[in-house]
């Protein structure tokens, strides 16, 4: 519990995605600080101290014509977010095999139980394009495999490679909230082979992996599908994630360009994961 004053701004936005996750970007380099993301959009909050009553001004996404996004904002006196992370994170389960809860979640029954305390770093396992990789993971032989997860996220796809048997494992991700949320779950669930990086793709100088898992964005994958080619060993496997099906020709064209070959992919409401090797 905070005893902070937030301004909290409740957004309607439609269609949702993907302008939710701009809008939550946008308003992050703004200066909010916290997001709570429903099936209407989302509330973000920010600590009145650091508000001004122009703070919306600069954000684009409010002006494209592509969305429609209303919003009211209020003041709160205090914000209990263990009680807004509760109303908003429900336990998953993937395929039968692996479950992604909060800690007050009860216990689940699966083969892999990942406990992920969600803040406000994506990778909750609700989302799409981590269930994908989650499934990507889980079908795959990671025993012994170096790997390197880039946008951990909430770090939850390391933890998965690490339960699957991976070692080492780079875990990076440029947002430094998303960095220090990794952090603490890697040792929620007592993970001892991974190291959480903040930063992007320019940490990955004269690295080299046996896997490869990034679930980021169409323009960030393209921008450093050759980082990663360059850094994927012989007979290495490359998951890509984040981007929608009509993406995949560009995606595949840029790999190709890398000698990466298309193997497998997985497909949900319309978002996709890849699966490539060299
Ligand atoms: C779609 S989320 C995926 C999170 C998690 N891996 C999952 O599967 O649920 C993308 C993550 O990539 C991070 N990210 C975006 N651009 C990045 C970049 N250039 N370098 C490193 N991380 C980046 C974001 O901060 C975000 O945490």
């Amino acid at each position: 519990m905070s005893n902070t004053v937030y301004i909290g701004y409740y957004f309607k936005v439609k269609p949702v995605q993907p302008a939710t996750e701009i809008l939550i970007a946008e308003l992050g380099f703004a200066g909010f600080e916290s997001f709570v993301e429903n099936e209407d959009g989302v509330t973000a909050y920010i600590q009145k101290n650091e508000w001004q009553k122009d703070i919306l001004d600069d954000i684009q996404i409010l002006k494209s014509d592509e969305f429609e996004i209303t919003y009211t904002f209020s003041e709160i006196e205090q914000v209990n977010w263990n009680a807004e992370w509760e109303k908003n994170f429900n336990p998953i389960v993937v395929d039968n095999l692996c479950s992604v809860r909060a800690p007050f979640h009860e216990k689940a029954n699966t083969k892999y139980d990942i406990i992920i305390e969600p803040k406000m770093s994506f990778g909750t396992g609700h989302h799409e394009t981590t269930h994908m990789m989650i499934q990507h993971i889980l079908n795959n032989d990671f025993q012994n495999k170096s790997v390197l997860d880039m946008g951990c996220g909430t770090g939850v796809l390391a933890i998965l490679a690490e339960l699957k048997g991976a070692k080492p494992i780079d875990a990076i991700d440029y947002d430094n909230w998303c960095y220090l949320n990794s952090l603490e779950n890697v040792e929620r669930n007592n993970c001892k082979n991974i190291t959480v990086l903040e930063g992007d793709a320019s940490l990955l100088k004269n690295k080299k992996y046996d896997i490869i898992i990034a679930n980021i964005n169409r323009n960030i994958l393209l921008q450093d599908m050759h980082t990663y080619a360059a850094c994927l060993n012989k007979n290495g496997m490359l998951f890509l994630s984040g981007f929608y099906a009509d993406d995949i020709p560009v995606i595949k064209a840029e790999c190709k360009k890398h000698m990466l070959k298309f193997i497998e992919k997985l497909e949900r409401n319309n978002w996709v994961s890849l699966k490539f090797i060299n």
